[in-house]
C-alpha cells in the first residue's frame, strides 16, 4: 500500500510514475468506500484523481496556492494533505468537511461551495503577492460547468487584463451536475475533439515539436477564447494520463503571464457505475458498492412534488417556463424538460441570467417558475429587486434546500431567504407546511401578479395534516386557539409545534398553534387576534432570525403589548450535520418548543 505512507504532498513528490499510478488507485478505492457510506460527490472526485496528484507533484501548495472551484472536488487533495485518516469522517457532524476551507488546513487556499468564484480569488492571491513582493504560484481549477457562470468571466478578464503569472486549470469533463450547457459548452466540446489535432499529436508523439505544435493549432482548432482574453492556452491535455499532466504543469511552471491549461478528465472515471451514469453519482446518498442502490433516495420531497405539480399545471397553462440555473435534477424542473422541453430553460450555472430571463418573461406574458436552491439565490439579490420588483413582475421562484440543509454545510445552508426576502417590496412569500400545501401555493401562485416566492427544504413532504383548501394570499391556518401561549409557525417546522402542542394539550396548558404559511404578508388579522388572546406569541421558523419572520411579527406585535418571543438560527453560520440533528441543536424541535413554551408561560405566571 502506497497510499499508507502518504502523509503530506512531500510523500507524492518522490515516488515514480509507476507509484504514482498505483496511488490513484488506492485513493480512488477509498473515495468510493467513504463516499459509499456517508455520501459525497462522487463523480467529480474521481474524475480528478490524477489531475491533483499531478499539481501536488510539480508545484508546492504549502507556499504555492491550489485554489478549487466549488471544492467539491478536493477529496484526493484532502487525503494527501494529512486528512488521510480524517476522511473517514467527511461530511458528518463535527467531521472534515466536503469541501476547502482554510480553517481546516493550511494546505485549502480558500473557502468554496459556491460555483465560479476561482478566478476572482486567482485574482486577489495574484495582486496580494505583488503587493506583498512574495514568490508564489496561484493556480485555479475551475471545471466546465463553474465555466458557465459570469463570474468566471470577470476573473478571467482582469486577470488577462493583468497579465500577472497565474494558471488556470480548466477541468473540463463535458459535465455540470447534469450535460453542461451553453455556448461555452460546445466551443469546450469542440475544442476537446478537435481529433485531427490530438491525433496527430499522439502519433507524433515527443517529437512533435513546439513550433510545429502551434502551426498545426491554428490549422486544426478553433478560434482560441482564451488567447483572446490574454493567456497562453495549452491543450487539450489528457487527463487521465500522469506522464502528460505532469509534463505539462512543468513547463506551464516555467512560463511566465496568465496560461490556461485544458485538461479533458471523463467525470467518474475509474468506477463503473459512476462513469455510466456521473450525475447520479454527483452528489450521492450512502449506496452499496455493488449495485449502486440507495445513490439517490426514492422518498417524495418537496422537489418531486413540486416538479411533478408543475407538470400538471403546465400541461394546463401554456404561459408556464421553468427555468433552472444548472439544476435540473436538484429541483425537479427536469420533469417538465421531459415533457415539455421547449419550455425548458436550463441557463448554466447563472442564478442572475436566471432571475433576469424570468422577470423579461414575465414581462411578455409568460409564467416563469424559477427553481433555484435557496443558497444560490443569494448570488441574485439585486435581479430580485432591480429586474423583478421594481415593475412587479409575476415570477414564481420555487427556492429548494430552503432552511437548514443536511451534509453540504455552511456554504450551503438556505437560511437566508425569509430574510432578505421580506425586505424587497412587492414580493410574497409563502412557505407550505407538506405536500398538499406547495400544490396549493403554486396554483395561488400561478394566478397571482406579483412576483411569489415559495421556499421548502430538501425534506420529505408530508402527506398533509389538514385538507381543507382553499388558500388566499396573505391567510394563514389557525389550527386551535389558546389562552397562554399562542404558537405561530412558518412551513414544516409547523410538525414539530404540533407534537409540542400534545404534550401541552397533555399538560393543562392552553396553548395555540398557527400554521402562517405566508411570511409576507402575513396574516395580520388572524395572528393579532389569536395574540391578544394568549398575550404571548412564540414563533418558529427555519431561517436566520435577524430580519425574518419571527422578527417581523415581532416589530408588528409589539405596537399591540404581546410579548413575542423567536425561535430561530441566532446570529451565527450554521455548521455541518443532517438537518434532523442541527435542527434539535439550534432549537428547531418539539422538545425546546416545549421548553421554551413552558418558561414563558411559566414566567408570566
Ligand atoms: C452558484 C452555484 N450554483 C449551483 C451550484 C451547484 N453545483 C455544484 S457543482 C455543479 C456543477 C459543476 O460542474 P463543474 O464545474 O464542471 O464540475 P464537475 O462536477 O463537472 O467536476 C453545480 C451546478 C453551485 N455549487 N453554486
Ligand atoms: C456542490 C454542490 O453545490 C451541489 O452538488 C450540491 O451539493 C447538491 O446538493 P443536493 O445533493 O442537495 O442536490
Ligand atoms: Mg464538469
Amino acid at each position: 500500500m502506497i497510499l499508507e505512507n502518504i502523509n503530506s504532498p512531500k510523500d507524492v513528490k518522490s515516488l515514480r510514475i509507476n507509484e504514482l499510478k498505483e496511488l490513484s488507485e488506492e485513493i480512488r478505492e477509498l473515495i468510493i468506500d467513504v463516499v459509499s457510506k456517508n455520501g459525497g460527490h462522487l463523480s467529480s472526485n474521481l474524475g480528478v484523481v490524477e489531475l491533483t496528484l499531478a499539481l501536488h507533484y510539480v508545484f508546492d501548495f504549502s507556499r504555492d496556492k491550489l485554489i478549487f472551484d466549488v471544492s467539491h472536488q478536493a477529496y484526493t487533495h484532502k487525503i494527501i494533505t494529512g486528512r488521510k485518516d480524517s476522511f473517514q469522517t467527511l461530511r458528518t457532524f463535527e467531521g472534515i468537511s466536503g469541501y476547502a476551507n482554510p480553517l481546516e488546513s493550511p494546505y485549502d487556499a480558500f473557502i468554496a461551495g459556491h460555483a465560479s468564484t476561482s478566478l476572482a480569488l486567482a485574482l486577489g492571491f495574484v495582486i496580494a503577492r505583488k503587493l506583498k513582493n512574495e514568490d508564489y504560484d496561484v493556480v485555479a481549477l475551475i471545471g466546465d460547468g463553474a465555466l458557465t457562470g459570469g463570474e468566471a468571466y470577470e476573473g478571467l478578464n482582469n486577470l488577462g487584463h493583468l497579465g500577472e503569472k497565474v494558471i488556470i486549470v480548466l477541468n473540463d469533463n463535458g459535465m455540470s451536475i447534469s450535460r453542461n450547457v451553453g455556448a461555452i459548452s460546445k466551443y469546450l466540446a469542440r475544442l476537446r475533439t478537435s481529433k485531427s489535432y490530438v491525433m496527430l499529436k499522439k502519433m507524433l508523439g515527443k517529437n512533435f515539436a513546439r513550433k510545429f505544435k502551434l502551426a498545426l493549432k491554428e490549422l486544426l482548432l478553433p478560434n482560441i477564447l482564451f488567447e483572446e482574453f490574454g493567456f497562453t492556452y495549452i491543450g487539450p491535455v489528457e487527463g487521465h494520463d500522469l506522464t502528460e499532466l505532469i509534463d505539462t504543469f512543468e513547463r506551464v511552471k516555467n512560463l511566465n503571464g496568465p496560461v490556461v491549461v485544458h485538461v479533458v478528465t471523463k467525470k467518474g472515471y475509474g468506477y463503473k457505475l459512476s462513469e455510466e451514469k456521473p450525475d447520479k453519482f454527483h452528489s450521492a446518498e450512502p449506496f452499496d458498492f455493488e449495485n449502486g442502490k440507495g445513490v439517490s433516495k426514492d422518498h417524495v420531497t418537496f422537489s418531486d412534488v413540486f416538479g411533478k405539480t408543475l407538470v400538471e399545471l403546465a400541461e394546463k397553462d401554456k404561459r408556464i417556463v421553468a427555468i433552472t440555473a444548472a439544476m435540473p435534477d436538484g429541483t425537479k424542473t427536469s420533469y417538465i424538460r421531459e415533457r415539455f422541453p421547449e419550455r425548458f430553460i436550463d441557463v448554466g450555472i447563472a442564478e442572475q441570467c436566471a432571475v433576469t430571463t424570468g422577470a423579461s418573461l414575465a414581462k411578455e406574458g409568460f409564467k416563469p417558475f424559477v427553481a433555484i436552491y435557496s443558497t444560490f439565490l443569494q448570488r441574485a439579490l439585486d435581479q430580485l429587486i432591480h429586474d423583478v420588483s421594481i415593475l412587479s413582475l409575476p415570477v414564481v421562484f420555487a427556492i429548494d434546500r430552503a432552511g437548514i440543509v443536511s451534509d453540504d454545510g455552511p456554504t450551503h445552508q438556505g437560511i437566508f431567504d425569509i430574510a432578505y426576502l421580506s425586505m424587497i417590496p412587492n414580493f410574497v412569500i409563502a412557505a407550505p407546511k407538506d405536500a398538499f400545501e406547495l400544490k396549493g401555493l403554486m396554483s395561488l401562485a400561478l394566478d397571482s401578479d406579483v412576483p411569489f416566492a415559495l421556499r421548502y427544504p430538501k425534506d420529505i413532504a408530508q402527506d398533509g395534516f389538514s385538507k381543507r383548501f382553499f388558500l388566499e394570499i396573505g391567510k394563514g391556518e389557525i389550527i386551535k386557539s389558546g389562552t397562554e401561549l399562542t404558537i405561530v409557525t412558518l412551513g414544516p417546522v409547523f410538525y414539530e409545534a404540533l407534537k409540542a402542542l400534545e404534550y401541552f394539550e397533555k399538560s393543562g396548558y392552553s396553548v395555540g398553534l398557527i400554521n402562517a404559511i405566508f411570511a409576507k404578508p402575513f396574516d395580520k388579522e388572524l395572528i393579532l387576534k389569536e395574540a391578544l388572546r394568549s398575550k404571548r406569541v412564540l414563533t418558529v421558523e427555519d431561517g436566520i432570525k435577524r430580519g425574518g419572520f419571527g422578527e417581523n411579527l415581532k416589530a408588528y406585535l409589539s405596537d399591540f403589548g404581546v410579548e413575542v418571543t423567536n425561535i430561530a438560527i441566532d446570529d451565527f453560520m450554521p455548521e455541518q450535520g443532517k438537518r434532523e440533528d442541527l435542527l434539535k441543536k439550534y432549537g428547531i424541535s418539539s422538545e425546546n418548543i416545549v421548553k421554551v413554551g413552558v418558561r414563558l408561560i411559566e414566567k408570566k405566571a
